[in-house]
């Protein structure tokens, strides 16, 4: 079995989940791949479960009952991959904004010693194609407004192609985590870096998506300025102990 798992979240991406998947199967490390779909309206679901005959054991779905947010699907995909055995989890879009090929970078970063290898957009200056300028300099104030309210040096804080050692993820409790749109981004990687977890930013690409529409909202914009807050604030009582 590989011991590494792609979770790919899916809400009404019929345009690219079958693409998306032969192309993960199709690079040069054996990968399997978890899909965490929130019943679409468009589809997506069965386009999978056609592809899961094809890729038996590699390819997997976790099925949810409605659009309940990102985080929360990462948080599903996380206990679903902690009930196995897979060695190191990354997070990655289904629109192609993450390049796949770049998943060999981010698992490698973790096997060089890397306990979060996050794909970052602004490491070597501002690495994002086809986003317009406003949603461009939201992205980047806002990762460095986390980066002073956390003091996390991390450049790419709301960053969404994350790689994590099973040991974070068993380490971090994941009920904690409250945050569910980019702030559930800012969570995680604040929390690992509370525990002490080392945190690599590896440069890439982020090219906005060419298929089908962007399921963000103002209002997750506005949990993120705000969580990122309480969520500070509530770090000075929380303990970060961990069981070695
Ligand atoms: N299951 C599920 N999937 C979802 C949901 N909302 C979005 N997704 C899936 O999550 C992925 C990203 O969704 P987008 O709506 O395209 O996100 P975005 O605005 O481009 O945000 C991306 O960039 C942000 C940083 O700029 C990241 O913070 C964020 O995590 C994501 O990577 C896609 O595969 C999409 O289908 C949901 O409620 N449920």
């Amino acid at each position: 079995m590989s011991k590494n798992l792609v979770i790919i979240p899916t809400y009404n991406e019929k345009e690219n989940v079958e693409k998306m998947i032969r192309k993960v199967f199709s690079l040069e490390k054996p990968f399997h791949l978890l899909i965490v779909e929130d019943n679409s309206p468009d589809g997506t679901a069965d386009i999978v479960k056609r592809l899961m005959k094809e890729f038996p054991d590699k390819l997997h779905i976790l099925e949810r009952k409605g659009k309940l947010g990102l985080g929360t699907a990462y948080i599903a995909g996380f206990n679903w991959a902690l009930e196995r055995d897979y060695e190191a989890v990354c997070e990655m879009d289904c629109d192609f904004s993450h390049n796949p090929d770049d998943l060999l970078k981010l698992f490698g970063a973790i096997e060089n010693g890397a306990d979060v290898a996050v794909g970052s957009r602004y490491i070597t200056g501002i690495n994002v194609v086809n986003w317009p300028l406003g949603r461009v300099l939201m992205s980047y104030f806002a990762s460095m407004y986390v980066r002073i309210v956390t003091g996390m040096d991390v450049r790419d804080t709301t960053a969404g192609f994350v790689c994590w050692k099973r040991e974070v993820l068993e380490t971090i409790d994941l009920d904690k985590i409250k945050l569910i749109g980019y702030g559930f981004q800012i969570e995680m990687k604040f929390t690992a870096h509370k525990f002490g977890f080392t945190i690599k930013e590896v440069s890439i690409v982020f090219t906005d998506r060419q298929e089908g529409t962007s399921k963000m909202s103002g209002g997750i914009f506005n949990e993120a300025l705000w969580g990122v807050l309480k969520m500070k604030l509530n770090s000075f009582t929380r303990k970060y102990e961990r069981n070695d």
